[in-house]
This record gives structure tokens, C-alpha cells and sequence, in this order.
């Protein structure tokens, strides 16, 4: 009988040593869909080796890319793009899927494609990619979940007013125009740093882009979009999560590849509630807070804490004496983890969006699931601190966002190891 994977870990460990950045999946994923615009041969590096990037590169597949690995990069072949819907059984897998949206609809003037699948942190609404999409010409429509965008004369450019910042969204629109001949203002724009990695791709395929990082963006674009070659970004949220594990467990732990420009607001809380960080260049150092105050989080859009650190930071916040609290601003229904870390002994209370955190003097090991990727890394970190034995069920979720967790842990000191069939994360590599 197949016995899924699990993670497992024995508690109170110290994190001691240098514990490397991958690259960034959520720069990876419009980055790679992208690649669709041009029809050349891209070179990519620094991709992650992720679940959500294999779902990724199995869709480009589906559509006619070539996808191969050569000397550790990713090559991406968009000469012969030839279908432009996504079944279900493709796009239901990531929430990156949506990223096809504006580039297929771009190339051919027609999509098809299911709702996209991703974390269960809401209800993840895509009216905004649609009302984007409509500025630009596009006639949308919706039915049973599927959406069905024509363009028969070709997109427009044109002017888009989010009416909230869409991440996913602006890089749909980005994509667009940065292949329409012509200029489009985008206003009300995420400024998420994944955003300016793709736009970095997009000038380099030859558009002409301006603002890129802050809310209004201008896109010149051109219909002979070139090849590109460029070296994703450090992921951020990895970059976080170990920046906490080093507040939870750090003597010192020394973190290499992130980018510190990213990390101001979260060095910031985890200094306020007394971890010890010093910085050099884009190295990270960070001791454990010895004597840990409560403090208060509220989840916001860049330069904000990230929706996407939230689940971490209660785990930290978990063990802190004092009341902390922690406000989720940006997704309705992201508080699955509180269930799992009180299994573990913390007291944690929702009400609405927010979320109380009376500390406990520890959480105590005990079989957990992850019920979403920020879940299961929150679980992780909760298991290396715990008193005891810990086991995460549900690891695929943890895969899908996080490269060799447990390799990188174990490399600075951790007791934690994966068990059962496929143990490995197992991700194919694309063949040379
Ligand atoms: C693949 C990827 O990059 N995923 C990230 C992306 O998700 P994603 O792009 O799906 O998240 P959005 O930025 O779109 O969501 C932000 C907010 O806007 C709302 N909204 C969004 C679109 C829309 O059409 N209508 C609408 O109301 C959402 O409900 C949410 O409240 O940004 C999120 C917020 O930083 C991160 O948690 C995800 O990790
Ligand atoms: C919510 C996340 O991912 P996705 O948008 O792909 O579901 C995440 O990375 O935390």
C-alpha cells in the first residue's frame, strides 16, 4: 500500500550554520507563462525545483512549449504554441494557471481556461483580471467556472484602474500590453517585488515599461517581443520563513541568497519582539529572541507584512509570553493553521480577521496536517521548536512552495526527515 509522505522532526532543536535562498515561485510562475509572448527560445535561472513549477511547466507542455534542462537552466521553446485551453484537470493544480490568461488571449486573441486552483485561503476572486482584460478589448465571459476571453480583432491598449491590487492581475495585464503595439497605464497596481522581476523579463523582450514597483505603471509595448534570458529572483517568503525559524531557534542562523530590500518590515517586527538580526550585504543573521515580547501583526500588501508570512509568525508569536495579535488583511479565511499549532499546545483564538495569540511556555509535538503551503511551513517550524515528536501529514502542500525543506534544515543542526513512498519531493526534471 502506497504510505504518503509525511515530515517528521524531533523538538527543541537549535539552528546553528548558513541556510541558502532559493529562487522565488511566484516570480518563477509569470515568468515562465511569459515566455508564451514571444515565440523564441528563453533561458531561465535560479528556477525552483517546486511542485507548483513542475504544474507549471506541464501546462506550458499541454500548450506546445518545449521545457528542457541544460547546465542547471531552464530553457522555455514558444515557436510552436498551438492550443490555447486548459483543461481542468491541468489548471485546477496551481493558482498560477490564472498567469495564462493574458498571454494565451494575447497570442491568439482567444483562452479557455478553468478557474485556477492554489491555496484554499479564501475565496480568491478574479474579477479584477476580468475587468482588466475587458479595458483592453477583451470580451469575457464565465460559465460553470470556466472562463472564456475573445479578442477576434486582437487586443488594445488601453487604460486599467484596479479597484484592489491584484497581484496575479497586474502581471495579467503586464503580459498583455507588453505585447500589444502602443501604450497602457495600469493604476492601482500591485508593487510586489515578483512584479518587478516580471517586468525586468518584459524589457528585456524589448516593451517598454515605467513604474514598475509602484501603483501606476506605463507599458509601451511591441508586437515582436525578443528572447530573454534572466536569473529569477530570491523567493521572499522562503527568505521569511527562515528569518523567523532564526527568531524561533537561531545561534545564530545565517541566512545567504535572499534580498534584504525585501525583508525591512519583517527585520523590523522580529527586532520589536526582541530577536537579535545583523545584516551584511544580503546576508542575514539572525539570533533567537531570548526574551521574547508580545507584539501586533497586520498582514498588508507590500512593502506590508506579506499575507504569505502570516501563519509563520504565529507560530512564533505562539510561545511569546504576553497577548500578540494578529490581523489577516488581505485573505478572508487564512487561520486553517490555528487549529493544527493549538493540537500543539498553543492557545490561539480567532474572531473575524483576527487572530489572539496568548503565549504558552511551549507547544508540545504531535501529528499535524498541512492544510496550505504558509500552513505547513508554520507546522514546520512549530515541530523544530516543540517538546517532542512531531509529524506532518500532507506534505505535497509544503513541496509545492518550499525546495528541500528538511535538507535545508537538517544542514543547520535540525533533527527533521522525510518518510513514505515518493519521499523525496520527487519533482521530474525536464529532460536534457
Ligand atoms: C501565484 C502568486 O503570485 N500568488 C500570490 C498572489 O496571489 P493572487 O495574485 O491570487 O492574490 P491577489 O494579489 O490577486 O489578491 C489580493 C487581494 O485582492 C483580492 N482580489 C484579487 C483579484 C481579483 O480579481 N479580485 C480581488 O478582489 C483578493 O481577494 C485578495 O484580497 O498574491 C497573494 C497576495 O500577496 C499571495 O498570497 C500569493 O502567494
Ligand atoms: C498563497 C500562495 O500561493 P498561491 O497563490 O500559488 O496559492 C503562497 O505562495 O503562499
Amino acid at each position: 500500500m502506497t504510505k504518503r509522505p509525511v515530515l517528521q522532526m524531533s523538538g527543541n532543536n537549535i539552528l546553528k550554520g548558513t541556510i541558502r535562498v532559493s529562487g522565488s515561485k511566484n516570480a518563477s510562475l509569470p515568468i515562465l507563462a511569459a515566455t508564451l509572448l514571444n515565440r523564441c527560445e528563453n533561458t531561465l535561472e535560479n528556477v525552483p525545483n517546486l511542485l507548483d513549477i513542475t504544474e507549471m511547466c506541464s501546462i506550458m507542455q499541454h500548450l506546445g512549449a518545449k521545457v528542457y534542462h541544460l547546465n542547471d537552466r531552464l530553457h522555455v521553446q514558444t515557436s510552436d504554441i498551438t492550443v490555447n485551453e486548459i483543461p481542468a484537470s491541468l489548471a485546477r493544480t496551481i493558482r498560477g494557471s490564472i498567469l495564462f490568461l493574458g498571454p494565451l488571449l494575447a497570442r491568439f486573441g482567444y483562452v479557455k481556461l478553468p478557474f485556477p486552483g492554489g491555496c484554499a485561503i479564501g475565496t480568491r476572486p478574479i474579477d479584477q483580471h476580468l475587468k482588466g482584460l475587458r479595458a483592453l478589448g477583451a470580451d469575457v465571459s464565465l460559465d460553470g467556472g470556466v472562463i472564456e476571453a475573445k479578442a477576434l480583432t486582437g487586443l488594445r491598449p488601453g487604460e486599467v484602474r484596479f479597484d484592489v491590487p491584484t497581484v496575479t492581475g497586474t502581471a495579467n495585464i503586464l503580459m498583455a500590453a507588453a505585447s500589444l503595439e502602443g501604450t497602457t497605464f495600469i493604476f492601482n497596481a500591485a508593487r510586489e517585488p515578483e512584479i518587478v522581476d516580471l517586468v525586468t523579463v518584459l524589457i528585456k523582450m524589448g516593451a517598454l515599461v515605467k513604474g514598475a514597483g509602484t501603483s501606476s505603471i506605463k507599458v509601451c509595448g511591441t508586437s515582436s517581443l525578443k528572447p530573454a534570458s534572466h536569473r529569477i529572483m530570491a523567493d521572499r517568503i522562503e527568505c521569511g520563513t527562515y528569518m523567523v525559524a532564526g527568531a524561533l531557534a537561531g545561534q545564530p542562523l545565517t541566512i545567504v541568497g535572499g534580498i534584504v530590500t525585501h525583508q525591512t518590515i519583517l527585520q523590523k517586527k522580529l527586532e520589536e519582539l526582541g530577536a537579535t538580526i545583523f545584516v551584511d550585504g544580503n546576508t542575514i543573521m539572525v539570533y533567537r529572541a531570548t526574551n521574547p515580547r508580545a507584539i501586533t501583526i497586520e498582514t498588508a500588501s507590500f512593502p506590508g507584512i506579506p499575507t504569505d508570512m502570516q501563519a509563520q509568525l504565529m507560530t512564533l508569536l505562539a510561545t511569546v509570553p504576553g497577548i500578540s495579535t494578529i490581523t489577516e488583511n488581505i485573505f478572508e479565511n487564512r487561520f486553517e493553521h490555528v487549529l493544527e499549532l493549538n493540537r500543539m499546545g498553543a492557545q490561539i483564538r480567532v474572531h473575524g480577521r483576527k487572530a489572539v495569540i496568548i503565549g504558552v511556555p511551549t507547544l508540545i509535538g504531535t501529528t499535524v496536517r498541512a492544510s496550505d503551503l504558509r500552513a505547513g511551513a508554520a507546522l514546520v517550524l512549530a515541530g523544530l521548536c516543540a517538546n517532542g515528536y512531531t509529524m506532518i501529514e500532507d506534505i505535497s502542500l509544503i513541496d509545492r512552495g518550499y525546495e528541500s525543506i528538511e535538507d535545508k534544515f537538517a544542514d543547520v543542526g535540525a533533527s527533521i526527515w522525510r518518510e513514505g513512498l515518493g519521499s523525496k519531493a520527487g519533482l521530474p526534471r525536464f529532460q536534457e
